[in-house]
């Protein structure tokens, strides 16, 4: 499903250039669960804003869904995201000014569905993450994890087959991170492909597959359970 090959990263400004990524190689099948782990500043956030085509390669190759994806126009990047990739973020990244049925609107609204589609598939996703109850409250009216599971509702919504986490535990306490893994767990086993990003040991541990990323390279790869791909293959 993704597939990078040597991909490098720079950013360059006056006076140092910063090689966030080098030659870098990972595949990702369809249906794992992949956690992501590494120092600060090893490169782990660089190669999700790759993959997620928020940012485009230095160097290299990346293959999503078999397509060569490396080099498209900001246009084109755009399209695919919207078409192909949900994102959740540690800080959530909602609208204060909305309740929780419109944040999950504004993305759908950007896909162009019509109202009668926006609305089936905004109650669909709030009942998956349970606060089907809460549609109208404000997102200050909710905890930190409940807000989170909005923001997971609201990346759902699109129906991406590949959802990508930045730290989505890192703003929690033990208990909220344990229940927002476990709703990224079911929606895992409902067949969207998960990398997730994490500081947490026993999170990283609970993926299919854990990757450390070191210095802008991989260094390890490290199977703790069967690939959910060979189970759906
Ligand atoms: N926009 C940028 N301009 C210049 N340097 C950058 C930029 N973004 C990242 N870097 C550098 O690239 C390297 C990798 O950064 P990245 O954010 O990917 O690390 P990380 O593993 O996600 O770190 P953390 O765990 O602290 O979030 C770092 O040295 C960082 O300073």
């Amino acid at each position: 499903m993704l597939k990078m090959h040597n991909i490098r990263k720079s950013y360059r400004t006056d006076t140092i250039e910063t090689h966030a990524l080098r030659d870098f190689s990972l595949e990702v099948n369809e249906g794992e669960f992949v956690s992501v782990t590494g120092p600060s500043g090893s490169g782990k956030t660089t190669f999700l804003n790759i993959a997620g085509l928020l940012e485009t390669p230095t160097g290299g190759e990346y293959r999503l869904d078999g397509e060569d994806v490396s080099n498209l126009n900001d246009h084109q990047r755009s399209r695919l995201r919207n078409e192909k990739i949900g994102f959740i973020f540690q800080g959530f990244n909602l609208i204060p000014d909305l309740n929780l049925f419109d944040n999950i609107d504004v993305p759908l609204r950007y896909r162009g569905f019509n109202g009668k589609e926006r609305k089936k598939r905004i109650e669909k996703v709030l009942e998956q993450v349970g606060l089907s109850a809460r549609a109208k409250h404000l997102p200050a009216q909710l905890s930190g994890g409940q807000q989170q599971r909005v923001a997971i509702a609201r990346a759902l919504a699109g129906e991406p087959r590949f959802l990508l986490a930045d730290e989505p535990t890192g703003n929690l306490d033990s208990l909220m991170a344990r229940q927002v893994m476990e709703l990224l767990e079911f929606i895992n086993e409902w067949g969207t492909t998960i990398v997730m990003v994490t500081h947490d040991p026993d999170l990283a541990r609970r993926a299919h597959r854990n990757i450390q990323i070191v210095d802008g390279q991989v260094s390890d790869l490290h199977r703790t359970t069967a690939p959910a791909a060979a189970e759906i293959a």
